[in-house]
Order: C-alpha cells, then sequence, then structure tokens
C-alpha cells in the first residue's frame, strides 16, 4: 500500500473502478493533449516526501557524475551530416545520476514504482494500450535519482525511454525549470529543422515548468527535446525519475549507459538496439 507516501484521497489511483479514478484519468488525458506534460501537484504528501528524501540523502553520494559534451540524441559525431545538423552539434553536460540498482525494492522511490496500480495508472493516463506499455527493463536506469548540484544542468535532448515520469523531491535554491517542445519528433519524422531552430535559440514551441517538491510530472521523453536550466545555491535539486517503454525487453543503448551510469551490464550488451522504432539513440 502506498497511503505513507501518495495522497490516495487527491490520487485514488489504488481505486480504479471509482468514479474519482476516471474523473483524474480524463484530467491527464486531456492536459496531455494541450501541453504535451501533465503535472500532479503533491502528488506525494508531506510524510512521504520526508522518507524520499531521507532516502534521496543516503543515496546521493553513489550518484555517478559524469561530463561530457552531448548532443540531443548521445550519439557519437557523425561527419557524413554537414556543420550544424543536431546530430553534430554537442552542448556540455555535466550531471549526476544515482543508478537504479541502489534503489531497494522496500524503499520510497520503488515502492511507488512497482506499486501493482502504479503502470496501470501511467498507462491509462498516457492512453496507450496494454501491449505497448512497461516498465523500462533496464536495472541501471529504471527508477533513477538525478542530483543537479550548482552550476549543472542538462541540456537539450530525447529520451531513450517513450514515457518519462518525474517525481520532485527537492529543489535548488534557483534555476532547474523543466523546459520542453511536446511532440517534437514522431516514431516516422526525426524533423531536424525544428531541433535545429529549437537549439538555436527559437523558443516559440518552448514550454516551462516548476515542479514543487512531491509533484509528480508524466511526459513523452523520447518525442519531446527537454533540458532542465542550470541550478545555482548549495543545495542540491533531487528528482526521481521513472521509466516506462513501448517494447517489452527495451533498455538502454550502450553508448549512453555509459556516459550516464559509469558502466554497462551483461544485460544492455544482450539488448543492445531493441527499439520498436528507428529514431536516433
Ligand atoms: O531532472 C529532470 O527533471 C529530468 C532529467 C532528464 O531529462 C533526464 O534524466 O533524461
Ligand atoms: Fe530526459
Amino acid at each position: 500500500m502506498l497511503v505513507d507516501l501518495v495522497d490516495l484521497g487527491r490520487y485514488p489511483i489504488d481505486r480504479p473502478d471509482s468514479a474519482a479514478y476516471q474523473r483524474l484519468i480524463a484530467d491527464i488525458r486531456r492536459e496531455l493533449d494541450a501541453d504535451g506534460c501533465a503535472v500532479l501537484p503533491g502528488f506525494v504528501h508531506q510524510g512521504g516526501l520526508t522518507q524520499l528524501l531521507a532516502e534521496a540523502e543516503s543515496v546521493a553520494p553513489r550518484a555517478h557524475r559524469s561530463f561530457n559534451r552531448t548532443n540531443a540524441y548521445f550519439t557519437r559525431d557523425d561527419p557524413r551530416f554537414g556543420i550544424g545538423h543536431p546530430i553534430r552539434r554537442f552542448y556540455d553536460r555535466s550531471n549526476a545520476f544515482v543508478p537504479a540498482d541502489n534503489f531497494l525494492p522496500t524503499g520510497p522511490l520503488r515502492r511507488i514504482y512497482e506499486y501493482d496500480g502504479f503502470l496501470p495508472f501511467i498507462r491509462a493516463a498516457l492512453n496507450e494500450p496494454e501491449d505497448r506499455f512497461f516498465r523500462y527493463d533496464d536495472p541501471l536506469a529504471d527508477v533513477i535519482l538525478n542530483v543537479v548540484e550548482e552550476g549543472q544542468g542538462f541540456p537539450w535532448h530525447f529520451d531513450t525511454n517513450n514515457f518519462t515520469v518525474t517525481l520532485a523531491i527537492q529543489n535548488a535554491e534557483r534555476g532547474g525549470a523543466f523546459e520542453y517542445a511536446p511532440n517534437l519528433r514522431t516514431p516516422e519524422h526525426e524533423n531536424f529543422d525544428k531541433v535545429a531552430a529549437i537549439l538555436d535559440g527559437n523558443f516559440g514551441a518552448v514550454r516551462q515548468i516548476e515542479l514543487q517538491p512531491g509533484d509528480l510530472q508524466i511526459f513523452r521523453g523520447r518525442y519531446s527535446l527537454h533540458r532542465v536550466a542550470p541550478v545555482s545555491g548549495p543545495r542540491p535539486r533531487y528528482v526521481g525519475i521513472f521509466s516506462f517503454v513501448e517494447a517489452e525487453g527495451m533498455c538502454g543503448g550502450i553508448e549512453r549507459t555509459k556516459q550516464l551510469y559509469g558502466r554497462v551490464l551483461p544485460h544492455h550488451l544482450a539488448r543492445a538496439g531493441r527499439r520498436a522504432d528507428r529514431l536516433l539513440d
């Protein structure tokens, strides 16, 4: 049960047959249609936040800190494309991810992700069919903590996983806003021109969200270009990230997994390239 973590009165994810659940799903779908992103304020209540913050602080020292120059696809440079092509534009990325194997099934973050009703709830909210919605099959990345410290951010990118659910645990003193361009690419179309326009600073299609601790955010990270603005101040920004995918058995690619988590497992080598689409990364 999640009653010690989630505000089940406001978000009755434990009662899928109730009218309140159906209303909630309808509200989220409307928000996703309009904005490409939905926010559930206060999804985790104060008591739950205390537990999540304690867990975040205890695992934060195990974050893999990495400094890289990366493009929006986490791929290598490809000189077959012209200068200025999005594949060839590299930005400084410095961040710290606590890999998924640091989160015990009995800890609060994984308890939410693995709660029986959580996947069906997120799937219904995203209006995805049962045979195209799975937990990320990635033992380093299914549930992670993003630790963003002074001066760090996360430059423009697309996720490998199709659907991303983030849970704000602690904000920094300043900065850390989430910026995104909803549905910028589709499984059939990379839309490099629009990606290049945003990289050039044309922010007409870009929206900004500032989450508060306890808020849950749902979006289509594989299709929506997004970034986290740099933070400042001594307090780190903590965000839990839950990933879902459309193809059973999908996990992160070798290149990206090494960059973000500092290692790969035999699992990653065995499943390299298992994707339902042909998009980059
Ligand atoms: O920290 C966040 O809000 C999202 C970070 C992100 O985009 C990612 O980890 O892929
Ligand atoms: Fe992302």
